[in-house]
């Protein structure tokens, strides 16, 4: 099939190279001529396992790109993966998306037969219906669900592991309007060889659009709202002298609870919890409606960071003291630090000037730019030497094999954040919800 995916960022970059690893003709199209460029000699800009060879494979070959959006004419099936930011209300800014409906609409004036746009980019139920169906009918002159088709595919993938989730997915939502046979046979058609290659192993969940763009949040929340219960928990857990991982481990086994995402400790961060809680609660308190547990979720992701700086400080007060922060990214494997806990830490520790000391294997550029004025170690035990404390705040493996390096701190307290280090001797540990 020909397919054009417009916005090449996270999502469309994964997108389109996996779409063309499954054997279809791809067009990347973005509004960025760096990420065009890159793309185009074989080359991503996004760090992702298994992305780069993928496009070097591809690349002028069944993946190309361009920052001409006229290139969809020549598709069957354009994917919209723009970003959805998020205002200062929490609400989603739908402004690129929009503007992006815009480009598409006035390219499908132009095509013949029936197209398919299928939006992955992650909307608040009703905005295709309502903003972005009438943009793509207005700019086009042409009717949806008669001269083409809207449907919602929510995507699923994380930073970090995108390629395999896409290939390998848990579930395929398709949400169409009611009674768009094509758009439904269409969406089918892309994902068959997925399908095919998962030994026709995937659910495919098929719904309406509303649905479907309400699953992507349902999803997400759920799963920041299981991170927040754990953390709850291990903080009662701490109180009680309890051992919270051992509690977490042994209620992972009910398959009505499932083990994964009961990691406790500073908290979730990253691109999409923090936006997509934002934005359902702002969505859900537009129509009426105050969604208590939605905020209590955020209510208890935001104390974490607080109760790290409170149990550091029952060792040490750390004003004037150099204080060692291990990890700056939102999760081990990445060097983005959207959302990340460490940046309230960092802040706390500001605030009651300690001299902070940080280190993390790729994300202290990142962090550079938001405070540039504090030390960034070349390694951990640079960070940690002649340090009076040490806050773990992100779980890269390196943190668990760090040994010698705590002898070199001042004073070796250590409160850590994601059960990576190894408690021993000489070391006053301390664990967030343990
Ligand atoms: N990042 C993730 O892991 C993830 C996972 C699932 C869903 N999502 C959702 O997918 C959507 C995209 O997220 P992302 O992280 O890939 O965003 P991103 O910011 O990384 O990428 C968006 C890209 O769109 C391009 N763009 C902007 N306007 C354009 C236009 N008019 N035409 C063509 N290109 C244009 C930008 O230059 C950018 O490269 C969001 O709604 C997000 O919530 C993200
Ligand atoms: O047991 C756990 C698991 C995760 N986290 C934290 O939760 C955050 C998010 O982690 P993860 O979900 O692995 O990363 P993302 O790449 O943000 O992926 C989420 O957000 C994506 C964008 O919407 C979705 O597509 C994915 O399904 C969803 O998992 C990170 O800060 C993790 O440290 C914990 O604290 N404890």
């Amino acid at each position: 099939m020909d397919i054009s995916v417009v916005g090449s960022g996270y999502v469309g970059t994964s997108v389109a190279a996996c779409l063309a690893d499954l054997g279809h003709r791809v067009v990347a199209i973005d509004i960025d001529e760096d990420i065009v460029a890159a793309l185009d000699a074989g080359e991503t800009p996004i760090h992702e396992p298994g992305l780069d060879e993928r496009v070097a494979a591809h690349a002028g070959d069944r993946l190309h790109a361009t920052t001409d959006h006229a290139a969809l004419r020549e598709t069957d099936v354009t994917f919209v993966a723009l970003q959805t930011p998020t205002r200062e209300d929490g609400s989603i800014d739908l402004s690129v998306v929009e503007a992006g409906m815009q480009d598409i609409g006035e390219e499908l004036a132009a095509t013949e037969g029936y197209h398919l746009v299928v939006v992955k980019s992650t909307v608040i139920p009703g905005m295709v219906e309502e903003r972005l169906v009438p943009i793509l009918e207005e700019t086009s002159g042409k009717r949806a669900g008669e001269e083409f088709g809207v449907a919602v595919n929510p995507e699923f993938q994380s930073q970090g592991s995108a390629v395999t989730d896409f290939l390998e997915p848990d579930k395929l939502v398709f949400g169409t309007e009611d009674g768009d046979d094509r758009a439904l046979e269409r969406l089918h058609g892309v994902y068959e060889p997925l399908v095919a290659a998962n030994d026709e192993d995937v659910p495919i969940v098929e719904t309406g659009r509303r649905e479907a763009a309400m699953v992507k949040y349902a999803n997400n929340v759920f799963l920041a709202g299981k991170i927040s219960l754990i953390n709850e928990l291990g903080n009662v857990c701490k109180e009680f002298g309890v051992d919270s991982y051992e509690v977490a481990d042994a209620i992972g086994l009910d398959d009505r609870i499932g083990e994964r995402f009961l990691r406790s400790g500073v908290g979730w961060g990253g691109s999409c919890f923090p936006k997509d809680t934002d934005a359902l609660r702002a969505a859900a308190r537009s129509v009426g409606y105050d969604p208590t547990l939605l905020n209590a979720i955020v209510d208890v992701n935001d104390r974490q960071p607080e109760r790290m700086l409170e149990l550091l400080e029952r060792h040490v007060d750390p004003a004037g003291k150099r204080i060692a922060v291990l990890g700056l990214a939102f999760k081990p494997g990445t060097d983005d630090i959207r959302g990340s806990r460490a940046t309230p830490i960092i802040a706390g520790l500001l605030e009651r000037g300690a001299d902070v000391a940080a280190y993390d294997p790729v994300a202290a550029g990142a962090m550079a730019e938001k405070y540039p004025d504090i030390e960034y170690a070349d390694s951990a035990a640079d960070a940690l030497r002649d340090a009076e404390g040490a806050l773990v705040v992100t779980d890269w493996d390196e943190f668990a094999a760090l040994d010698d390096a705590f002898g070199e701190m001042s004073s070796q307290i250590v409160v850590d954040g994601r059960r990576i280090v190894e408690p021993r001797e000489g070391l006053t540990y301390e664990g967030l919800t343990w």
